[in-house]
């Protein structure tokens, strides 16, 4: 009797599978998924880029399409899979992982005028940007002679950057609440993207078990602990109407908005943004450095340049990009190829839609292929090398490229654009002013092979640092 109960079960279990792994009409081709598994063991799950030339996969039983070229523009987020739940069973959305609809919109409305407000292309971030640098100079001519490891110190910078915009408070970079913080962000992103994220979005029915994925879900908690008492304590010095950060001008907006705004929202939107703009801001300058030290030549034009601008000026400001075609390459070409956000943050259709021909119907994962853009032939001048040729005109001057996608396109876009790039900029031209970056002599070739995760990260190195003398 209970043999026949299992079979019959079994039965019933496989017919379920089976229906649901049944192509959608009119779907992009891809290749033939696996019942449960879907295209799970066609992928590198270590590095699944170089799987992701097919158009459409199968992610367990749930249909995707894999978008090459410029129209990712599908605004939903799918739900359900280890990076959401970690923090879905905490609070229901934030900015980045919030699906389509009102409480997104008005966040994501929100945080960029806040930003905007604070002074984004104007005086007061970039304040608050030039006084982390004065950290990061003050760390590195401590170091001067020898060699460090610069990715704590990047990692440190970008994330008292956003604490700045957020509470206006930073932290010493020995301070071990900073590193506490950077820690647990570092552990989520790895297991959300690395192998045991691949198979807990596939297989649902291990979910449960008591696997490393489960790490993701304690950090998150430690994470949400940290923020709540971080606001809790800012409240209290806070005096309303007067906003002195981002929170604060949250909290003054909750009063008037009780639909979309509470504070378990905000805790959301601290974690997301401090998430969003740490890893995304360092690797990119971790790169940045790599070639930069690895390529002596551009290194130096980049000085002479940032030199002759900045000569009699106490600090660089954004506005000075202008003025330096050649630099602004380097930064951009460094972005390219740094391809920090390979995938971008994946979308989802929020109805039945259309593509190139092609039915893809409401709820299917979309995955923005931005690797792909950046190092598309015939949108580069040179897709595969570093070249800062790939932003210059014939002229010399600075010319951007549509192709140019690293913050994504639509109306999903990276809503901290503005604020990278002014840290990206102002971070490297003072730096390249005051020191020279060398790559270590016992270091033998250097590898530039890149480490895949939601963001892409440079292998460890060390980097050497000198002062170079008279230029300011
Ligand atoms: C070099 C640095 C950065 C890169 C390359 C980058 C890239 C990206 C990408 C590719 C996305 C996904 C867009 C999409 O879904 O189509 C994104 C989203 C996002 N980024 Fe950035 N980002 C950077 C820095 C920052 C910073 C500094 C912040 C913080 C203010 C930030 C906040 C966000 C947020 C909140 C989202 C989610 C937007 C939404 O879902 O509506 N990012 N970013």
């Amino acid at each position: 009797m209970l043999d026949s109960l299992i079979l019959v079960w079994i039965c019933i279990f496989l017919f379920f599978v089976f229906i649901r792994i049944q192509r959608p009409k009119n779907f992009p081709p891809g290749p033939r998924p696996l019942p449960i598994f879907g295209n799970l063991f066609q992928l590198d799950i270590v590095n699944p880029l170089k799987d992701l030339d097919k158009v459409h996969l199968y992610i367990g039983g749930r249909p995707a399409v894999v978008l090459k070229g410029l129209k990712a523009t599908f605004s939903g987020r799918p739900q359900n899979l280890l990076i959401n739940n970690v923090t879905d069973k905490l609070y229901v959305t934030g900015i980045i992982l919030a699906d389509y609809g009102p409480s997104w919109k008005e966040h994501r409305r929100f945080a960029l005028m806040t930003l905007r407000n604070f002074g984004l292309g104007k005086q007061s971030m970039e304040k608050r940007i030039l006084g982390e640098i004065e950290h990061i100079v003050a760390h590195l001519e401590k170091s001067g002679g020898s060699y460090i490891n610069p990715k704590t110190l990047f990692h440190d910078a970008a994330s008292n950057i956003i604490y700045l915009v957020l509470f206006g408070i930073r932290y010493n970079y020995e301070d071990q609440t900073l590193k506490a913080l950077v820690r647990c962000f570092t552990e989520i992103t790895k297991l959300a993207n690395g192998p045991w994220g691949t198979i807990y979005d596939t297989l649902p029915l291990v979910r449960a078990l008591p696997l490393p994925f489960k790490k993701a879900i304690v950090n998150s908690e430690k994470l949400k602990k940290m923020a709540a008492d971080m606001i809790n304590k800012h409240k209290m010095q806070r005096v309303s109407g007067e906003p002195r950060d981002l929170v604060d001008c949250y909290l003054d907006q909750l009063v008037d908005d009780q639909v979309c705004f509470d504070e378990e929202q905000l805790v959301g939107m601290v974690i997301d943004l401090h998430g969003a703009g740490t890893d995304t801001t360092s690797n990119t300058l971790l790169t940045a450095f790599l070639y930069l030290m690895t390529h002596p030549d551009i290194q130096e034009k980049c000085q002479q340049e940032i030199d002759e601008v900045l000569k009699g000026k106490a600090q660089a400001s954004f506005e000075d990009r202008h003025n330096m075609p050649y630099t602004q390459a380097v930064i951009h070409e460094s972005q390219r190829i740094a391809d920090t956000v390979p995938l971008s943050v994946f979308h989802c259709t929020t109805r039945d839609t259309q593509l190139m021909g092609y039915s893809i119907p409401k709820g299917t994962l979309i995955i923005p292929n931005l690797s792909s853009i950046l190092s598309e032939e015939g949108q580069w001048k040179f897709p595969h090398e570093f070249n800062p040729a790939n932003f210059l005109n014939e002229q010399g001057q600075f010319e951007k490229p549509e192709a140019f996608l690293p913050f994504s396109a639509g109306p999903r876009m990276c809503l901290g654009e503005g604020l990278a790039r002014m840290e990206l900029f102002l971070i490297l031209v003072t730096l390249l002013r005051r020191f020279q970056f060398v790559w270590p002599e016992d270091a033998g070739e250097p590898d530039f092979t890149p480490v895949y995760g939601i963001t892409v990260t440079p292998k460890p190195y060390r980097m050497g640092v000198r002062l170079r003398h008279g230029e300011i």
